[in-house]
């Protein structure tokens, strides 16, 4: 989408409450999810995948032809397109995710995240994205479909439908709004990644979910143990907490905003969730192949002449108005945001435009 984008453009902790430290975390009793990875089994760099068999076993397959982690390395948080009418327009989700994932630089999609609109689109709606795009992209990507709610059992039945649907892994936000304890808080999580045998990525994001809900360092360290809790979207700006658990559980680490991909993964990240690789993926992408390979002033570099991009997308707006503004600008699908979000204004738009042109010919 890069090219044809600018093509486009040029022409027009709160520590809230949970137990005390002698309370014992209890992970919740359930029975064994038929197929599901044995207890302990991790997909973190250099552990091995163990095969299950049963009804997940065509999941686990899946999985298992795919390297890395199972959520990839440089996700997408892509944006749901709506058609003029504001309807879900399936087959533009199906060009973007292909876009995306065979140019796009992307090796993951997550769908229905913040980016995703998923406050405004209907269980029926997530549901029709994940198998058209899974159908689209086969396994040429991981697709993670967001199932967060402040609602477990909704929760658990949205993770449900994406993992018929054919869905490889989960997005489980803490759930907000209603100030739910720490112990409230991984008993729902670990009650959604009990709901299937898809791999969950939980999502730190207290700024959004509200004072009190940043999951702490105990509590992700206990929910390390859940065989299926595999890594975090983290965008918790607590850099201590995350070492801390980086350094002491198996647990999965991506970027939950684009400023920190590169800070994150300098001490032990994986990857990240990335709104702005919904227009540049490979800038996104080609900070982290820097710092890979060794050229860390190189990383640095990629990662300023980013960072003014960034900045247009996620300071003022949300990202999904700022990525449909750049894409109606481009022509592509995308279409107009649903209330109460608001569509981009023309000085906004044009911002957006000059920083994404900017940055992609830095
Ligand atoms: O939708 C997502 O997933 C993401 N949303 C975050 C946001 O809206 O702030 C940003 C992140 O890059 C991914």
């Amino acid at each position: 989408m890069t090219a044809e984008l600018t093509d486009g453009i040029e022409a027009g902790t709160a520590d809230g409450g949970g137990p005390g430290p002698d309370e014992p975390f209890e992970p919740p009793e359930r029975a064994p999810v038929p197929g599901a990875a044995p207890p302990g089994t991790r997909l973190g760099p250099g552990r091995p995948l163990t095969e299950p068999v049963g009804p997940a076993a065509s999941v686990w397959a899946r999985l298992a032809r795919m390297p890395d982690s199972p959520f990839g390395r440089v996700a997408a948080a892509m944006i749901t397109p709506f058609d003029s009418s504001g309807a879900l327009d399936l087959p533009g989700a199906r060009r973007l995710a292909a876009h995306l994932v065979d140019r796009g630089g992307c090796d993951a999609l997550v769908l229905s995240g913040t980016t995703g609109e998923s406050p405004t689109t209907s269980d029926d709606e997530k549901t029709a994205l994940v198998r058209a795009v899974t159908e689209e992209v086969g396994d040429r990507a991981r697709i993670v479909a967001g199932v967060g709610s402040g609602d477990t059992r909704h929760s658990a039945e949205l993770a449900r439908a994406a993992e018929e649907a054919g869905a490889h892994g989960l997005l489980v936000v803490t759930p907000y709004y209603s100030r739910p304890t720490q112990e409230a808080i991984a008993r729902h999580l670990a009650t959604v990644a009990d709901a299937t045998a898809l791999p969950v990525m939980l999502y730190d994001i207290p700024a959004r979910t509200g004072a009190g809900t940043a999951l702490t360092a105990r509590t992700l360290t206990r929910l390390a143990e859940h065989p299926r809790i595999r890594a975090v979207k983290d965008c918790a700006y607590d850099l201590m907490k995350t070492a801390k658990v980086l350094g002491s559980t198996g647990l999965v680490y991506y970027s939950g905003c684009d400023e920190m991909n590169l800070p994150l993964r300098a001490i032990g990240a994986h990857g990240c969730v990335s709104t702005v690789a919904n227009v540049a993926g490979p800038a996104v992408r080609g900070v982290l192949d820097a710092f890979d390979a060794g050229d860390h002033t190189e990383a640095a570099r990629r990662h300023q002449a980013l960072v003014p991009l960034v900045d247009a997308m996620m300071s003022q707006v949300p990202g999904a108005v700022s990525v449909k503004a750049l894409f109606a600008a481009a022509g592509l699908p995308g279409g107009p945001v649903r209330p109460p979000l608001l569509a981009a204004d023309e000085e906004l738009t044009a911002r957006l435009a000059d920083a994404l042109r900017k940055t992609l010919s830095s």
